[in-house]
């Protein structure tokens, strides 16, 4: 599985590299790009190992490192002369970075780093490619000065031989063991015993330690977890399309098979046109339309402030950072349940393999896990929202995507209800913003009685979670209605095309309110009637939407390869693929298998025998 995986990622990476070189020569940033999207994942099925190089390692080189470490080792790694991983979490810590164990030591009298993984729960743990296809790392550890700490710093590490590939003295690595998927990833453990590297390995863009064991701070320390805010943009775009695909596949699955006629001597329909099956698969071709734009917008966020970090401006920072997190989170939860969804919407060949919706799942679910789990960063946008909140109160101005909030929190009560998209994206957001206040009430109160800050995010949590909830609805939303309405590039659409936009807003924005309807309750009275209309909009454009399904699956413009799937084939031809798949199982190469012979003819001739004898 690793070997076939290392030989496509590499086949993929040479590809690229060609690629590059004939339509962007010289240029840098399409070749990650390229190698982190989501084609190169779905032709490696297994997963890719060299994405976390591509991905962290390259990326943390060039923007942690001086400009002379990146001509020392960021421009090999460009080149993939060395192939390297993110190696930070730990077997016993990967949420609570403070907690890291690893420790780098300064050594003024050598100018080197005695880098060591002291205990077993010290150890290395889940770094993409670590177990085998990596020579190098980035080795995250707590820095120690004269036994002080000084915080987290990260050091390139050499790990293997580069000659023999051999782990060098010092270096314990290894495979970690087989996973859900993503089993070619080789992800892998690392230990670390009195391995010395030069001073100049730490990198040291941000924060230097100088030749006398001085040490100059980061201006902004949370600039060394900026190479996790990238993947958690990747994370938004990947899954979004991870989304796409499995809706692709279920929408082009149910508008082949039929099942069930719908009035009584009729023939049977395409089971897309019963009403719950569009319910399952209509909602999330929408949302991995409404994900790709946010995850779009997130991108040019990130760009526009990894240009300004290199400059040394953090101040965009905070923001890229909350909403890096909230969409992350929005993202890989939403693929994950819905690509369950899909997979339930195929029936029972959506269990099969040949559906490939077991695999796509596979790699969606562990982004809820992976570059901060999903509880832990809602609980920090809930922290960020608190803080917001305390600006609002103050009268101060928010960055531009809480604005809404301190709109909301003018409102003295709900406007008259009109069941307008504009009504309906002011009740989610008002929602969003009443559990804002509700959870700052409840932190404040329990701070006020004694408890410690911490101790009070801990046992607010499940109000700082809802409101972090609502924000990434909010903020989706938000985005999704700016574009299809306010767009200045709306009056270049068709009318028939901006009616298809508008009807994946209106099923968005109803999709979204009564998901949230308990939470809307608890801030804004809405009547039994108003509840009702909202039902039948939602069952009309399920019906609007239901002829253009195919369509909009279509153009996201997913062949045959990447989908690999027989249920989602474009040609449609579902029960020849299913077979033709079949057939190619080992079992059907013999007619009578070996454990015939070996096991069930005995075990079938001894219960004959007893039951003979029984008898007698
Ligand atoms: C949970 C937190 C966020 C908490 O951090 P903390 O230091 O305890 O901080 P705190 O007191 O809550 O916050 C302190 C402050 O730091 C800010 N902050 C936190 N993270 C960032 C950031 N990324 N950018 C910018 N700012 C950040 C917070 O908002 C706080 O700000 P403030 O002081 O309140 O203004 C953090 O430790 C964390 O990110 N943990 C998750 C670890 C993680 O994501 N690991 C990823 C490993 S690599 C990986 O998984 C690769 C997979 C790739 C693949 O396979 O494809
Ligand atoms: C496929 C895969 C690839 C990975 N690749 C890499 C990689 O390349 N490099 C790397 O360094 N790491 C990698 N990781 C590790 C990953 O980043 C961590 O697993 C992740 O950050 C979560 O940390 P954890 O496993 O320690 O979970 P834990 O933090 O132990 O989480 C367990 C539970 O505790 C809860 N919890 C923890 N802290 C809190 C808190 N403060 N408040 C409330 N609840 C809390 C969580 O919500 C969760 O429910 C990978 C992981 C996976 C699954």
């Amino acid at each position: 599985m690793a070997s076939m995986s290392v030989k496509h990622a590499i086949a993929a990476a040479k590809k690229l590299r060609s690629l590059q070189e004939r339509f962007n020569p010289g240029g840098s940033d399409i070749y990650p790009a390229l190698m982190g999207d989501e084609a190169i994942t779905a032709l490696i099925p297994s997963g890719n190992p060299l994405s976390v190089h591509i991905l962290m390692f390259t990326r943390a080189l060039r923007e942690q490192g001086t400009d002379e470490q990146y001509e020392k080792f960021g421009r090999r790694a460009d080149n993939n002369e060395i192939i390297g991983t993110f190696a930070q979490t730990e077997l016993g810590h990967g949420t609570y970075l403070r907690g890291l164990e690893a420790r780098a030591d300064y050594d003024r009298g050598t100018e080197e780093f005695v880098l060591n993984t002291p205990k077993l729960s010290s150890y290395k743990w889940w770094p993409g490619g670590l177990g085998q296809t990596c020579n190098y790392c980035i080795f995250v550890a707590q820095l120690y000065i004269d036994n002080e700490a000084k915080g987290m710093a990260m050091f390139v590490v050499q790990i293997r031989d580069e000659e023999t590939h051999m782990p060098l003295p010092g270096v314990h690595v290894g495979e970690i063991g087989k996973k859900m998927g993503l089993n070619g990833v080789n992800n892998g453990f690392l230990g670390l015993k009195d391995y010395r590297v030069p001073r100049l390995n730490m990198l040291m863009r941000h924060q230097q330690v100088l030749p006398d064991g001085r040490f100059v701070k980061s201006p902004v320390s949370q600039v060394s977890y900026f190479p996790m805010v990238f993947v958690r943009c990747m994370v938004a775009r990947q899954n979004s399309n991870y989304l796409a695909q499995a809706a692709t596949i279920a929408t082009r699955y149910s508008v082949i098979r039929r099942q069930s006629p719908i009035e009584e001597g009729q023939p049977e329909p395409k089971i897309l046109e019963h009403l719950t099956q569009q319910m399952k698969v209509i909602p999330e071709i929408v949302t991995a339309v409404v994900y790709r734009l946010a995850a779009a917008n997130l991108q040019n966020m990130y760009n526009e402030t990894a240009e300004a970090v290199y400059r040394k401006d953090f101040s965009r920072l905070p923001e890229l950072h909350a909403l890096a997190c909230i969409l992350k989170v929005a993202t890989s939860y939403d693929s994950t349940y819905g690509i369950e969804r899909l997979r339930q919407a195929c029936g029972g060949h959506g269990y099969l393999t040949a559906g490939n919706l077991g695999n796509i799942f596979a790699m969606a679910a562990p982004a809820c896990t992976y570059e901060g789990e999903n509880s832990v960063l809602y609980l920090q946008v809930g922290k960020i929202l608190m803080k917001n909140w305390s600006q609002v109160l103050a009268g101060r101005e928010l960055m531009p995507s809480m604005a809404y909030i301190s709109e909301c929190s003018k409102m003295t009560s709900f406007p008259q209800w009109t069941g307008s998209w504009e009504c309906l994206l002011k009740a989610i957001q008002y929602a969003c913003v009443g559990s804002i206040r509700l959870a700052f009430q409840s932190y404040n109160a329990r701070v006020q009685s004694a408890q410690s800050q911490t101790a009070a995010v801990n046992y607010s949590g499940l109000e700082l979670t809802k409101a972090a909830e609502l924000h990434g609805r909010s903020y989706v939303a938000g985005n999704f209605y700016q574009q299809i309405v306010n767009s200045p590039n709306k009056h270049q659409r068709s009318p028939q095309f901006q009616k298809v936009l508008e009807n994946m807003l209106e099923l968005h924005l109803i999709q979204i309110f009564f998901r949230h309807l308990g939470d809307i309750l608890r801030f804004i009275r809405i009547t039994e009637d108003e509840i009702s209309a909202l039902q039948r909009r939602l069952e009309e454009v399920l019906k609007e939407l239901r002829p253009d399904a195919v369509a909009i699956t279509d153009a996201f413009d997913f062949n045959d390869k990447i989908l690999s799937s027989a249920l989602g084939c474009y040609d449609g031809n579902v029960y020849e693929r299913l077979f033709e798949a079949a057939l190619k199982h080992p079992l059907n190469r013999k007619s009578v298998p070996d454990f015939f012979e070996a096991h069930l003819k005995p075990f079938m001739k001894e219960n004959a025998d007893n039951a003979k004898k029984s008898k007698l």
